[in-house]
């Protein structure tokens, strides 16, 4: 199973890679590891599980934060409407999104930061993403609220940006230009 110990952290270069695309259909070894980082994210949320082997809670988890620079990731995240999004995607793609924007009142964290990073991070209201899931569907999805901001961070991550790239005044270790997506 994967544990924290498992997740790179900021600093190390790949972090800051461009994932390249997994082959279709996905390799075996590719769908284990999928299956894993979604099997993270819930045990990461089980108060047991993450208390028993020190997890911190994740929502969403990306390949390259394992050291692997491929385009997959992982979410487990309940909208306000209390509807569950827990998918394994592989090639990702934002297909179109709103201009309207939206952020977490809070700002927003990192399983590969290991610090508090304040400040607004811009994201698009809305989005649909087209993608091949864990069940070898082709799906095309949209997504709102909190699951939007997941996958815009996740994407984020496959295209070597974090999240505190896209803070307005962010001065802080680590910064990246970043290009729109
Ligand atoms: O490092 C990761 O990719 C997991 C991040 C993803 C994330 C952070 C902030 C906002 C959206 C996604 C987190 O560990 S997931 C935990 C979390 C969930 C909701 C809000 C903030 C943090
Ligand atoms: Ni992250």
């Amino acid at each position: 199973m994967i544990t924290m110990k498992d997740i790179v952290r900021e600093g190390n270069p790949v972090l800051r890679e461009v994932s390249r695309s997994v082959e279709n259909p996905p390799s075996n070894e590719d769908r284990e590891l999928l299956k894993k980082m979604l099997d993270f994210l819930m045990n990461s949320q089980d108060p047991d599980i993450a208390e028993k082997y020190d997890l911190r809670p994740g929502s969403g988890l990306a390949a390259p934060q394992l050291g692997v620079p491929k385009r997959m990731f992982a979410m487990h995240v309940t909208d306000e409407r209390e509807r569950l999004h827990s998918y394994g995607f592989f090639n990702p793609r934002i297909i179109s999104h709103s201009l309207e924007e939206t952020h977490l009142e809070n700002g927003e964290g990192c399983l590969s930061v290991d610090r508090e990073v304040e400040g607004i991070v811009p994201r698009y209201a809305r989005l649909k993403l087209k993608a091949r899931t864990l069940e070898d569907e082709e799906v095309v999805l949209r997504f709102r609220g909190l699951p939007a901001i997941v996958v815009q961070h996740e994407i984020d991550h496959l295209n070597g940006v974090m999240f505190y790239d896209r803070i307005e005044d962010y001065s802080g270790p680590y910064k990246k230009t970043v290009p729109t997506i």
